[in-house]
């Protein structure tokens, strides 16, 4: 049996207090992520994507529920193991690269590695092994203000991976790219699913970006609407991505 990476059990999250325009943005959302999945999250405006995101990244505390990575339960844990847990064991791609523009390409990368203080002499093979698997060796001496979009989202990729996480968490990763760039950072990140076995979950609004996953989760009003599985082609599993927005009265979320 497959390991579980992630388990998600009736985590609801309310904001605001009962009775005083309490909004409920989450009620009782329950699945699961196994090890070597590419799983996408999608759902109209305000359904509660980016609540889910932050619940399982450690980020906000579920009001109710329990959450599990790689086997811990973090909702029982406190804020310093929280940091401790989110920077050993989860990587982060955010729509906006949140790379440090003073540190070079290879710092940037090497950063995660460096905060947990690992020798460097440990970390120049890392990181030149991530840069390699995301086709960016040769800018590894620039800056983050001396490359294009798609490297910078390729840099933070490699960041994301260099630490060995238990999971890639993205949020919106191809909203900034253009549709080349988005594609090559997908295509990236569907080789390291398949050829590493890396572990991905991604927010997106962009259904061309979702039919990239091997299985999206649909949310809508706080809850688990639907949930499929590519089982054909990338152009195949699009077209049913866009006919499960179209049920839920949207393509935009
Ligand atoms: N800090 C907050 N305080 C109060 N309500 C919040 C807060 N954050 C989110 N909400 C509410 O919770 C619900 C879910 O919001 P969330 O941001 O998770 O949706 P989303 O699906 O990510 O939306 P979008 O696609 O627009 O980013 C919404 O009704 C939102 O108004």
């Amino acid at each position: 049996m497959k390991t579980q990476v992630v388990d998600v059990k009736n985590v609801k999250k309310f904001y605001g207090k009962k009775g005083e325009n309490q909004s409920i943005a989450l009620n009782g959302v329950s699945f699961s992520i196994h090890e070597g999945e590419f799983v996408g999250i999608m759902g109209p405006s305000g359904s509660g994507k980016t609540t889910l995101l932050n619940v399982i990244s450690t980020l906000d505390h579920a009001t109710d529920g329990v959450v599990q990575i790689a086997g811990t339960d973090i909702t029982i844990m406190k804020q310093d193991q929280l940091s401790d847990f989110r920077s050993q064991k989860l990587g982060f791609i955010f729509q906006d690269f949140n790379l440090l523009d003073n540190l070079s390409i290879y710092e940037n990368i090497a950063l995660p590695l460096s905060l947990q203080g690992v020798p460097s002499r440990e970390i120049g093979p890392k990181v030149k092994k991530v840069a390699e698997t995301l086709g960016i060796s040769a800018i590894l001496s620039k800056y983050p203000s001396e490359v294009s979009g798609g490297q910078k989202q390729r840099c933070a990729a490699a960041r994301a991976l260099v630490h060995e996480p238990a999971i890639i968490l993205g949020d919106e990763p191809t909203g900034a790219l253009d549709s080349k760039n988005a594609a090559s950072l997908l295509e990236a990140m569907t080789n390291l699913n398949d050829e590493q076995g890396v572990s991905i979950m991604m927010v997106t609004h962009d259904p061309l970006s979702a039919s990239y996953c091997r299985r999206i989760l649909f949310i809508q009003d706080g809850e688990l609407y639907k949930e499929i599985h590519r089982t054909s082609t990338r152009d195949a599993f699009y077209k049913e991505i866009l006919d499960v927005l179209a049920g839920l009265g949207t393509q935009k979320a």
